[in-house]
Formats: structure tokens, C-alpha cells, sequence
């Protein structure tokens, strides 16, 4: 009889062949099951040498004999019904003590409901980042859910996750759906940082007409200073890409209108709610939805004129981009960060942010050489804003002038740049202690007697101006 599997997994798409190739190659038996059969067969055939160590089960009866008690199981399905499907199915067929792992990116709130109802099995949500490669080769992973789930699959995780010099890029970090909400805010940060690369390469091409081949230098060189992260890298690659068919760059060929499957949008949502500003992120998402929209902007194109009109070539320096983007990107992890510890707080999860930033300095999409230093600046104060650290403070110092400069260029000239400009925003809000904020007082005092405080006697609120009748 085949020894019998220490994981099992189901879902063999994108993240789930090849999770289970990373697992089988770490020396875990495996036993994994596909909705699809065919699937399944094809994925046995690439696994080459590794399929000794799977059983391929073509139904979920024959799966589940196929794993060691206590049962521990992937699923890598779709969000959603398919998840609470999949939990269905294999309910019955479980022990008490058995552990689902929900490697999907499900809505946290999902996972809270799906932990509180497992029992008399153990449910966990585990965030998985990295794509197909990071799959394949290491994650980083966020994981959520009762300690005793979690003391079940951490030899295997650590096993497979990414490696940061020797610690293995995966935590437990909270109780319920505490994994899949820094995950959530993982991809937010994610839409921000793909969002302000994306804006500083419309400045490229339509402020300065360059080619793509001639950007993808420029940000393998920022690639190799603070900038240095999985992002850039992957821009420079992509800019120098040309299309098999057409001999074009590849960017030229691609419709520029982006996708989503969520998780952006419910970071927005959660920011909105938690009160957190967020605004790298709702730009991101914004920016998303209105690149869909290609008929309407097509009809405002003929109305209005195009927008991006060029720029002298040496009015916007690389210099400048580069600091820009620093600036940005500083300002979109120091959002996230500061959301996640008021999902912590409202929570009541303890979430260690510093292990959060160590677990995204590999194998995840926005891994890069600034979460080593925010892992250090957290663990100095954790509850101090990223931006009030000295290390991120001086960066800001030293760049938001060049943020101010390219947003002022690009406005100047017809270039969105939405992301950019709403972090340079946020960084003018934050360092003016007297806003604007009174005048909406004024307002909202003179149309509906909501009441204000005065500076001059700050112990007194609910007062009103003269116009109050
Ligand atoms: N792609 C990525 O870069 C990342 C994806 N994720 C998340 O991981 C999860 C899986 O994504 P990915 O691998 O890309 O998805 P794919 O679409 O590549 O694969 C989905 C898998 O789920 C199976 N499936 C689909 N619907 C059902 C259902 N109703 N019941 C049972 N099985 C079903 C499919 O089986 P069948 O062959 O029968 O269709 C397939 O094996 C998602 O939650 C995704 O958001 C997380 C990180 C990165
Ligand atoms: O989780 C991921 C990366 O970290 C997935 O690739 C996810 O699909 C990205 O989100 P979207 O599809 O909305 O761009």
C-alpha cells in the first residue's frame, strides 16, 4: 500500500500545481484532487520525478483515505461559494481534528465565519502571495486561525515558504481571519505600488515619448538602488519585451484595461470603515475601474482632446521619477501599515506587525529592500507611523520634493497620475497642523447646527456660530 500522504490539496489551477510541486519537493507525501479530472492527469505528467511522492485521487472520497490522521488540506479554489462548496463536500467525510487550510484569497470576514463554524474539524486561512513562481519556488505566507491549526501544518510551511536570510517568509499572525486580512492589505499596497509604477511609465512614454525598450534600463537601474523590488524588476523585464507575433513591444500590444478580482476594492471598503485614510489604495482601485471604461473615455477623448501633451526631455529627470516613486511608495506601505494595526486594535488580534514586514521581504509580489528596514523601524515602536520613523522620515525628507515636482509636471501637462498625486496629498495633509477642516465645520454648523469647538476655548463643544439664529 502508497505511504500515506502527510498534506493533501485541491485545486490544481494556477497556485495549486504548483504549491503542490514546491510541497512534493520539499519531501512532503502529497495527495492532491482536482474538480476536473483531465486536470489532474496533466498536472501527474509535469511533475516529472516529484510524482512519486503525490497520489493523484480522482475523487474526494479516495483523497481523503489517501491522508495521515489528523487530516490536513489545502484548498486552492476560487473565493467564495466555491470555498464554502469545497468545505462542504468534505465535511462529512472528515474526523474531528481534521484541518481545512484555505490558501485562497477569501474575504476575512469568510474566514472569521468559516473558524468559528469548523468545528468539530479546525479551519484556517492562510494568504498566500507570490504568484505562480513564488508558488512554485517559495511563498510568503499569512496565516490565520486557532493556534492548534496552525501548530499542524508549520513544519510544512516553513518548508516551503521564502527565505529571507534563514527565516522562513510565513506566521501565524492572529486568530479567526487575521491571515487573510493582511493579505487583503497586501494586495492593496500591491494596487498602489503597481498603480505609481504604472503612472511614472505614462510619463515615460507620453511626456517624454519614449519607446519601452528604452525605459526598461531605467528601471532596472532604480532596480538596483532603493527602489530594488520584485515589481520594478518585473516592469524592466516586461518594457523589454517584444511580442512573439507582431515584433512590437509587448506593451504596445496590451488593452489598457485592468482587471480585479477584489481584494483592492475590500481594502478600500475596510479602510472606509475603520476610518483609516487609505488613499494610494482608493486611487489604485479608481484608476482601475476607469481604465475598463473604454468607450467613455474614447467619446471624452473626441470631445475634450487628448490629454497627455509632451514634455521637454529634460524638464522631468530620471532623478526626479526615481524620488518620486520612493516617496510614493513609503507613503502607500505607511498606509497600509497604519490600517493594519486599526484592523489589530478593532479586532482585538495582537497582529505583530513586525513579523508581518519580515514575512514580506521574499516570496511575495511586493517584496522589496524597504520592508527589511520597515521590519526594523516596527520593531523599534510598532505603534508609531511608518512616516515618523527616523529611516522613512529622512527618505521623505530627502524626495518629496521630487514627488511634488513630478506630480506638478504631469498635471501640468494633461498626465494622470492619481496614485502619485493623492500620496503627495496625504504627505501635505499630514505635516500641516492647521488645515482646512474648519471651514467644513463653519459649514456643517450653518446648515445643520452640528456644533463646533473654538481655539480659544477648547473645554467647550457643541457651540455654534453667529448665523445660528
Ligand atoms: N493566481 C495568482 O497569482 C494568485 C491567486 N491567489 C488565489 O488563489 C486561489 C486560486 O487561484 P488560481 O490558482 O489563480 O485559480 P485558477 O483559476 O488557476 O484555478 C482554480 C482551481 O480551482 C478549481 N475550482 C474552480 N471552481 C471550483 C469549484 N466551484 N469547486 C471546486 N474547485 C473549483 C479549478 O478546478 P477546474 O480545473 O475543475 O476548473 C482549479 O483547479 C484564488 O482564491 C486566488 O485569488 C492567491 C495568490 C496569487
Ligand atoms: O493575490 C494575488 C497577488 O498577490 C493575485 O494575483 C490576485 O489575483 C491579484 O489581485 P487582482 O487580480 O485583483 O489584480
Amino acid at each position: 500500500m502508497a505511504e500515506q500522504a502527510e498534506i493533501g490539496l485541491i485545486g490544481l489551477g494556477t497556485m495549486g500545481r504548483n504549491l503542490a510541486l514546491n510541497i512534493a519537493e520539499k519531501g512532503h507525501p502529497l495527495a492532491v484532487f482536482n474538480r476536473t479530472v483531465a486536470r489532474t492527469e496533466e498536472f501527474m505528467g509535469e511533475a516529472g520525478a516529484l510524482a512519486r511522492r503525490i497520489t493523484p485521487a480522482e475523487t474526494l472520497e479516495d483523497f481523503v483515505v489517501a491522508l495521515q490522521s489528523p487530516r490536513r488540506i489545502i484548498l486552492l479554489v476560487p473565493a467564495g461559494q466555491p470555498v464554502d462548496d469545497q468545505i462542504e463536500a468534505l465535511k462529512p467525510l472528515l474526523d474531528a481534528g481534521d484541518l481545512i487550510i484555505d490558501g485562497g484569497n477569501s474575504d476575512w470576514r469568510d474566514t472569521n465565519r468559516r473558524v468559528a463554524d469548523a468545528a468539530p474539524i479546525l479551519h484556517m486561512g492562510l494568504g498566500v502571495s507570490g504568484g505562480a513562481k513564488g508558488a512554485r519556488e517559495g511563498p510568503s505566507m499569512m496565516a490565520g486561525g486557532p493556534d492548534a491549526a496552525y501548530a499542524m501544518v508549520a513544519p510544512v510551511l516553513e518548508s516551503i515558504a521564502a527565505d529571507f536570510d534563514g527565516v522562513p517568509c510565513v506566521a501565524h499572525l492572529g486568530p479567526g481571519g487575521a491571515g487573510h486580512y493582511i493579505k487583503m492589505v497586501h494586495n492593496g499596497i500591491e494596487y498602489a505600488d503597481m498603480q505609481m509604477i504604472a503612472e511614472v511609465y505614462g510619463l515615460l512614454r507620453d511626456g517624454l515619448g519614449m519607446a519601452a525598450h528604452e525605459m526598461a534600463p531605467i528601471f532596472a537601474r532604480w532596480n538596483e538602488g532603493v527602489l530594488q523590488s520584485y515589481l520594478i524588476e518585473i516592469t524592466a523585464k516586461i518594457a523589454a519585451t517584444a511580442d512573439p507575433d507582431t515584433g512590437q513591444p509587448m506593451l504596445d500590444v496590451i488593452a489598457d484595461r485592468a482587471g480585479q478580482k477584489g481584494t483592492g476594492r475590500w481594502t478600500v471598503m475596510d479602510a472606509q470603515e475603520r476610518g483609516a485614510p487609505l488613499p494610494a489604495v482608493e486611487a489604485a482601485v479608481m484608476a482601475r475601474v476607469l481604465s475598463s471604461r473604454y468607450e467613455d473615455r474614447a467619446s471624452a477623448e473626441a470631445l475634450f482632446g487628448a490629454g497627455p501633451t509632451s514634455l521637454p526631455r529634460d524638464a522631468l529627470t530620471e532623478t526626479m521619477m526615481e524620488g518620486a516613486l520612493i516617496a510614493g511608495k513609503v507613503l502607500a506601505y505607511a498606509q497600509g501599515f497604519e490600517l493594519m494595526a486599526a484592523a489589530s486594535d478593532g479586532e482585538d488580534w495582537a497582529i505583530p506587525l513586525p513579523r508581518v514586514a519580515e514575512i514580506w521581504r521574499a516570496g511575495c509580489i511586493i517584496r522589496s529592500a524597504m520592508l527589511d528596514d520597515m521590519a526594523s523601524a516596527l520593531a523599534e515602536a510598532s505603534d508609531r507611523a511608518l512616516i515618523m520613523a527616523p529611516h522613512f522620515a529622512g527618505l521623505l525628507a530627502r524626495h518629496h520634493g521630487a514627488l511634488r515636482q513630478t506630480v506638478s509636471l504631469a498635471t501640468a501637462h494633461g498626465i494622470a497620475v492619481p496614485a502619485l498625486s493623492s500620496a503627495l496629498n496625504f504627505f501635505d495633509m499630514m505635516r500641516t497642523v492647521r488645515g482646512t477642516a474648519n471651514m467644513l465645520q463653519a459649514q456643517r454648523d450653518f446648515f445643520g447646527q452640528h456644533g463646533f469647538e473654538r481655539l480659544d476655548r477648547p473645554d467647550e463643544s457643541g457651540l455654534h456660530g453667529p448665523w445660528a439664529g
